[in-house]
Parts: structure tokens; sequence; C-alpha cells
């Protein structure tokens, strides 16, 4: 919803413009549908290149037809929507572009941007904004800055439809949303095991477990990580390659993890002429051996605290977006146990081998009773072959919501704030540090009556004046009663409960154009408290660059709710009113220092 207000001279009166945005289309299952589209074009990069930030591009005629699409192949190649722009031709004018994430043009390159604004597209559609938060937001706001309409899914509209297909951007970009909101990178726990629990032979012996197809589709989710990770033991049995056998493309980089160093001389991971190995070990471990190691190009790194969680720290630190542990249940119990995984795949082998020494699939992790199981979130199957392929998320994919609520009209209020640096400062009740910007604070405001004559009247807070506005204007005795009520309540609650019991019982009280000018009516009061009390004007001003969010969990229009869904208007109102005195004061500094 697109809101421009002008500031009037009587509050009562005034009129604020909604000029509805898109909200009325009701498209929803077409944008869903592109949008999927987009996410499935976003993945066609994957297992060619390392991964790296998915990008998808579908553009499509007023008459939802496709007109082009693209995605991106790899970091520093034409981006998605020029690419999809190129293919769609003249068939861009007056378009919709639907990307499954935000553009992420950065250190100054707007190819994506430029590209959709030059091709005349009219309006886009973006899946989820850049998670990376020095990006996040940019392109929306310069795509609006140009005139085009930009609807991000889960901010803009709600629906179960869009919700899943936000749902496919998401996933999409796991390993980018993990890079943005964690220090490791998206590990995903692979195994194969048989239908008895085991991931070899009591022996150690485990070739093969899971059929030719799965293990087809292992190359796959090779492909697709920056590295496979085994530990010590899993190198000694099987003497593995780790490779992605697919013949082109990307191949994950190799990492061993071994406090002992205890490996063998020759081994196929030493074989580095096509894919690198890199072992990580304890601080310290058989400096020998690890100069045999470095003699065949094997990189070593060493830690004094060889753990998962240290490890994938270092790795994130080399830029991996996505790892994929091969190992047995050893390293998986304390890759699980550092809560470095995020994501498990299991092939289930409909085999039976026995063998109560059998390794499973993972170690011990402390839990004695069937209530500490671990459970897996999205779980999707799927028969490969003869296998069945169970995956699903040890930890949520984070949801990338606005830690401020209406971030975009923050930043369009007050451009200082920066919706990810700045502190947020959140007031609700009185009592709180900031609880004099509530309005319930006791502060006596003396508002204009409207009409010709320039009578002022005293309100209590500007809580008791907001709520008596609903009925003010309307040819109703019990209309005036209810204004006097409210005007007489002996406190701003009461006020309050009388205003939203009236409005929710006899709504026919109500004035007709409530929903346009509560807005402004809520300015004037607020722009009137401020100016009134000069120590309520100063910490108004004392928290210039923070964003402001009343931290109602219900209020949804007024306040931020409780994971920033809400529209915070009252935020934004203060905000706003702290810019213009902002303005005010350094236009008075100028003058002063001019005169
Ligand atoms: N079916 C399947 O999908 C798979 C089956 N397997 C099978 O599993 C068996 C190997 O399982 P497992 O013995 O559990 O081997 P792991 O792959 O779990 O390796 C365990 C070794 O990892 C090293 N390590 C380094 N840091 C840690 C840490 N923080 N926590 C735990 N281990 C660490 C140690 O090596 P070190 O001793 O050198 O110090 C440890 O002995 C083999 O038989 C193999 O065939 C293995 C992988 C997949
Ligand atoms: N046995 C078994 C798996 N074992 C895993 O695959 C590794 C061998 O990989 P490579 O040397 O590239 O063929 C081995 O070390 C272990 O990590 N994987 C599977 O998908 N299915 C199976 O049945």
């Amino acid at each position: 919803m697109a809101l421009s207000f002008r500031i009037c001279s009587s509050p009562l009166i005034c009129r604020a413009t909604l000029s509805n945005g898109e909200n009325g289309r009701n498209h929803h299952a077409n944008d869903a549908a592109f949008i999927r589209r987009a996410a499935d074009l976003a993945e066609m990069s994957a297992g060619l290149t390392s991964p790296h930030p998915n990008f998808g591009c579908v553009i499509t005629t007023s008459s939802g037809k496709v007109a082009g699409e693209g995605y991106l192949y790899a970091q520093g190649t034409k981006p998605a929507e020029a690419l999809a722009v190129e293919a769609a031709g003249e068939f861009c004018r007056g378009s919709t572009a639907y990307l499954n994430m935000e553009p992420g043009d950065c250190h100054g390159d707007h190819t994506a941007v430029s590209a959709l604004v030059q091709a005349g597209i009219e309006r886009v559609v973006v899946g989820i904004r850049h998670p990376l938060q020095h990006l996040r937001g940019s392109a929306i706001r310069e795509l609006r800055s140009q005139g085009i309409e930009v609807n991000v899914l889960g901010e803009d509209f709600e629906s179960k439809v869009l919700e899943d297909a936000r749902k496919s951007c998401l996933l999409v970009n796991a390993p980018l949303i993990h890079r943005a909101c964690s220090r490791v990178p998206f590990s995903v726990l692979k195994y194969a095991m048989t239908l008895d629990g085991k991931i070899a032979a009591s022996s150690g012996h485990a070739a093969w477990i899971s059929s030719k197809l799965s293990r087809t589709r292992v190359f796959e989710l090779r492909g697709r990580s920056d590295a496979v990770i085994v530990g010590g033991n899993t190198v000694r049995q099987d003497d593995p390659r780790l490779t992605a056998r697919h013949g082109q493309g990307h191949t994950p980089t190799r990492i061993v993890m071994t406090q002992s160093l205890d490996l063998p001389e020759k081994a196929n991971l030493w074989d580095v002429s096509e894919v690198p190995t890199i072992i990580v070990t304890q601080r310290g471990a058989r400096k020998s051996y690890q100069k045999f190691l470095a003699s065949k190009g094997v990189e070593v790194v060493e830690f004094d605290m060889l753990n998962p969680r240290e490890v994938m720290e270092y790795f994130h630190l080399r830029g991996y977006l996505s790892i994929l542990w091969e190992c047995g249940g050893t390293l998986a119990a304390s890759a699980i146990s550092s809560s470095v995984i995020h994501k498990v795949v299991a092939f289930v082998a409909p085999k039976i081998i026995g063998g109560r020494n059998a390794p499973s699939p993972v170690g011990d992790l402390g839990m004695v009773e069937m209530t500490q199981a671990l459970n897996l979130i999205d779980v999707s199957y799927e028969q490969v072959g003869p296998d069945m392929l169970v995956s699903g998320f040890l930890q949520p994919i984070p949801d990338l919501i606005p830690i401020i609520p209406s971030e975009d009209a923050t930043v369009e209020i007050d451009p200082s704030v920066n919706p990810f640096e700045s502190s947020i400062i959140f007031f609700y009740k009185t009592w709180d540090p900031y609880g004099s910007f509530s309005n319930f604070s006791p502060h006596p405001i003396q508002m204009p009556c409207g009409g010709e004559n320039d009578d002022y009247m005293t309100w209590s807070s500007v809580e008791h004046y907001y709520q008596a506005n609903k009925f003010v204007g309307v040819e109703n005795p019990m209309a005036h009663d209810c204004v006097e009520k409210i005007r007489t309540a002996r406190s701003p609650e009461e006020a309050a409960l009388i205003g939203r019991s009236t409005l929710r019982q006899k709504p026919e009280l109500v004035r007709n154009d409530w929903e346009d000018v509560k807005i402004e009516v809520m300015y004037m009061a607020l722009k009137c408290k401020f100016s009134t009390y000069p120590h309520l004007k100063s910490m108004l001003l004392s928290t210039a660059g923070s964003v402001l969010v009343e931290s109602s969990p219900h209020d949804l229009f007024w306040g931020g709710g409780r994971e920033g869904e809400g529209l915070n208007y009252l935020g934004r109102l203060l905000m706003q009113l702290r810019s213009e005195y902002l303005e005010e004061s350094s236009v008075s500094a100028e003058n002063t220092s001019s005169a």
C-alpha cells in the first residue's frame, strides 16, 4: 500500500490520499508459478560451477506469456536479469520480471537493475530480499526509485500459494542465506544406510550399500558443494576418491579431519592432479608426515581445537558456501553435536547386513531417551531406484523477515537509518526507557477544534485525542456522546478502551473517512506533543540514526509485531517528525551562520 499525505492546517478534516498499489491484484497463483520457475532456473548452475548466489529471472508479458528467461551461470558472468531481458527483446516493455532473489548488484555494479529499467519492465516480483546485509534492499529501492512497481513475497502480499513459492526461493539459496546469518557454511550430512541401520559391515566394508542411481545423485550432491569432508577412519577403511565423476563442471575440494594424522602413505586422496585435498588436523601432529603430504601437494591445516565448528568457521572464512559431510558415524556425531549440520540426506537401501558392531550413521550424541531425538523438519521422501531417499533439515533456513518492520519505508522516511547497522529502539509501555514516545504517556496537548474559529481544546493524552477522532463529525448524538466520554476518560487506557470497543460494537458511529485520515490525525497529535514538551523533543532527537519501533505484538498497524511483520506506523511517524526537527535545526543553524 503506497500512502502519501499532505500536512493540513486542521487535522480534523485533513485527508490522506491512499494510492492503492499492487495489493488489489489477485494474480497470486501466477506470481507463485513464475517465482517457482525463477527458483528452478536459479538451480541450473548447481554442479556446474562452485556454489554461489543462485539467480533466476522470468519475464512475462501482460497476458502472462513467458517472453524470456535467464539464470546466473557463475559469479562474474552475465546476470540472470540481463540474460532474460536479452531473450525477451521488445516484449520486455510493460512486462513483469520474476526474480527468486533481489538482484545482487554489488560494488557499484548496477547491471541487473539497469537491464530491467532500460528494458521498460513495469513490475518486478521478488521471492526474497538479498540475504547479504550490505546488498539487502538496495536493488529494490533502486528499482522503485525508477518508478518500477516491486513486490516482495511475504512483505507486500500474503497467501499460502505464495508462501510455498517463497519457500522454494529460500531453499535454492540456503547456502547463501546461511552465510548471511551464521559463520559456518551450509552443511549437508549424507550417508547410505542398510534397512537395519548400518553404514558398513562389521568389518568396515561398505561397497556398495546404495544403488548406482543413488550414487549418481551423490555425485550431483558433491558437484553442488564446495567441499566433501570425511573422517580419518573412512580414509583408512575406504580409500575414497570423493570426486563428482561428472567429467565436467565443478569438483569439490576433499577435506579429511584427523586428530592422529594416522593415515596411509598411499591414498586416492593424495592424487591432487584434478581435485585439491586438504587435511585438517591437531596442531603439531606427525610433522614428518605433514611434510610428506605437502610434498604430494596435499594442503595441511593445523588447529589448536580440532572440532567441526572451528573447522567450519575456518572454511567459512575461505569463502566456502556449501559442505557435504560424507563421514562415518563418529565424526557425524561430533558434527551434529557442534550443530554445524543443517540438512541430512539419507539413502536407505532395502538390504540387511546385520552385525552387532557394524557401524551406524551417527555415533554417540549422549542421548539416553527417545524423547531427546533430534526431529528433522521439512522432510521429503523420494524413491531413487531401489533406495528410499529421506532428506530433511536439522536447522530451518533462516526466514529473512526484515528485522525491522517496513524497512523500505523506514529508509525513505529517514535515510540516515541503515536497517541493519543502526540500533533499534523499541518502545511500548510508558514505563519503558522511551515510554514517553507512547501515545499513552501523560502529556496533555492543545489541539484545534477545527471549523472557522481558532478555538483549541485540551486533551489529556495523544491517545485521548486519537480515539475521539474516530467519531468526530458524525451526525449522530451517540457519536457526540462517545467523543465526550473519551475526552473526559480518566486515563489513556480508558480512552482507548472506549474508542476500540465502540469501533467494534457500533461501527456506524465511526466517521467514513477514518481509514484515510487516521495517520494524519496521529501525526498532528504527535507533532503537537513533541512541540509542546522540549524535553520530549530532545529525547526524540537523541535517537537520531536509530530505528524506532513500537513493539506492540498485536497492533500490526501502529506497532512492529513480534517478528517485524507489523507496519510500525507509530515508529514511522516519530522518525518522520525527528527528520523534520533535524531538518529545521540544520536550516536554522545555516541561517545563523550566514547571518
Ligand atoms: N555408508 C556410508 O554412507 C558411509 C560409510 N562409511 C563407513 O563408516 C566407517 C567409518 O566410520 P567412522 O569410524 O565413524 O569414521 P569417521 O569418518 O567418522 O572418522 C572418525 C575419525 O574422524 C577423525 N576426527 C577428527 N576430528 C574428529 C572429531 N571432532 N570427532 C570425531 N572424529 C574426528 C578421527 O580420525 P583419526 O582417528 O585419524 O584421528 C576419527 O577417528 C567405515 O567403515 C566406512 O566405510 C563412512 C562414510 C559414509
Ligand atoms: N558406501 C557408500 C558410500 N560411502 C561413502 O562414499 C565414499 C566413497 O566415495 P568414492 O570413493 O568417490 O566412490 C566413502 O568413503 C563413503 O564416504 N556412499 C554412498 O552413497 N553409498 C554407499 O553405498
